[in-house]
């Protein structure tokens, strides 16, 4: 059947998410409560992007925009580009901290582009959206809780990502260090080695299964189900103060670890009482999503941006 779009705009509000948790590298991840809102539609010709709050100084408002790559590469597996398209995306994710930023930028673009197709849904069910928009950014681990909610499973067939999403426990209360400076996931993966020792890979088999069970039912064991030895030590030399600050947090009992490919700290159990983050580093309380990415028809309304996002417009 050939492809026609929808008239009026579409809008997705998409979570923050922080993968791996310390042993589940690649496989585990969870939502959190900070979202981007990201609207679009079908125009004449042409593309527009416009950007406001994070990234607002220096993301792409062309093609390159990783929304509209997204989009394009949907239309592509619906059947066919728009004539134009205009795009306007309210951020509040921060980017290039380890907190799913281009995860959500995919998961938005390819959720608008179905929804901007006639009979999307039907075109690309649930699944195919998880298996594009894994393949798009090259593991599922964030791109699961960014579409599902929730704490989430992911894991690869030989026909793509697959996950499950699990409800997390009570006293579960995720807090997030962000530092100032940046840190690039393909720069992060780049400093872990080929093979690493069986008694590493066995000892994080362990402590992800055992994380299952703290997350979802008995949060007193986060502590030792969050240790990881197949990723951080890694990449410890390119984020020393996120590595520094991880040990001290664990030596004082705190369950944390590095947020995805860092350099955001992620802590799963409350900070001690007289904790004292400093200056260096931006803490933010995000209870967990349960809803994950959300679809709405209509246009990004003006006052449902964040009041403190400084405006761009391009
Ligand atoms: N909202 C966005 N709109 C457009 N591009 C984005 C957006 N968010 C992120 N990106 C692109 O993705 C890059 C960051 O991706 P990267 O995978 O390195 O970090 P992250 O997704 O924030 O962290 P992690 O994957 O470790 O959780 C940015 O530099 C930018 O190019
Ligand atoms: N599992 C990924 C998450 C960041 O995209 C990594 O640590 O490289």
């Amino acid at each position: 059947m050939p492809i026609t779009f929808v008239a009026e705009p579409v809008r997705v509000r998409v979570p923050a998410t922080s993968a791996n948790l310390g042993p589940g590298f690649d496989a585990l991840g969870l939502a959190l409560a900070l979202h981007d809102d990201v609207a679009a539609e079908v125009t004449a010709e042409g593309v527009t992007v416009t950007v406001t709050g994070e990234g607002a100084a220096d993301l792409p408002v062309d093609d390159g925009h990783l929304v509209v790559r997204a989009m394009r590469a949907t239309f592509d597996a619906l059947g066919g580009q728009p004539p134009g398209l205009a795009v306007e995306c309210a951020n509040r994710i921060p980017q290039a901290r380890g907190l799913g930023s281009s995860s959500a930028a995919i998961v938005a673009g390819v959720l608008l582009a179905r929804a901007l197709v006639t009979e999307g849904d039907s075109r690309l069910d649930d699944d195919a959206v998880l298996r594009l928009a894994a393949e798009i950014e090259g593991h599922p681990d964030n791109v699961a809780p960014c579409l599902l909610g929730g704490f989430t499973l992911a894991w690869t067939e030989p026909t793509g990502a697959r996950a499950v999403s699990l409800q997390v426990a009570d006293g579960v209360r995720p807090t997030v260090l962000v530092p100032a400076e940046r840190g690039l996931t393909a720069s992060a993966r780049a400093a872990l080695p080929a093979t690493v020792p069986h008694g590493d890979a066995a000892f994080n088999a362990g402590r992800a299964a055992l994380l299952v069970h703290a997350l979802t039912a008995q949060p007193g064991l986060l502590l030792p189900a969050t240790a990881d030895r197949l990723h951080q030590n890694y990449r410890a030399a390119s984020m020393s103060g996120t590595s520094a600050l991880v040990n001290g947090l664990r030596e004082a009992g705190v369950a944390a670890v590095v947020s995805g490919a860092g350099p955001t700290v992620l802590a799963l159990s409350d900070l001690p009482v007289d904790f004292d983050a400093g200056t260096d580093w931006r803490l933010l309380r995000l209870p967990v999503d349960v809803c994950g990415a959300q679809v709405e028809r209509g246009r990004l309304k003006h006052a449902e941006r964040d009041p403190v996002a400084a405006g761009r417009k391009s």
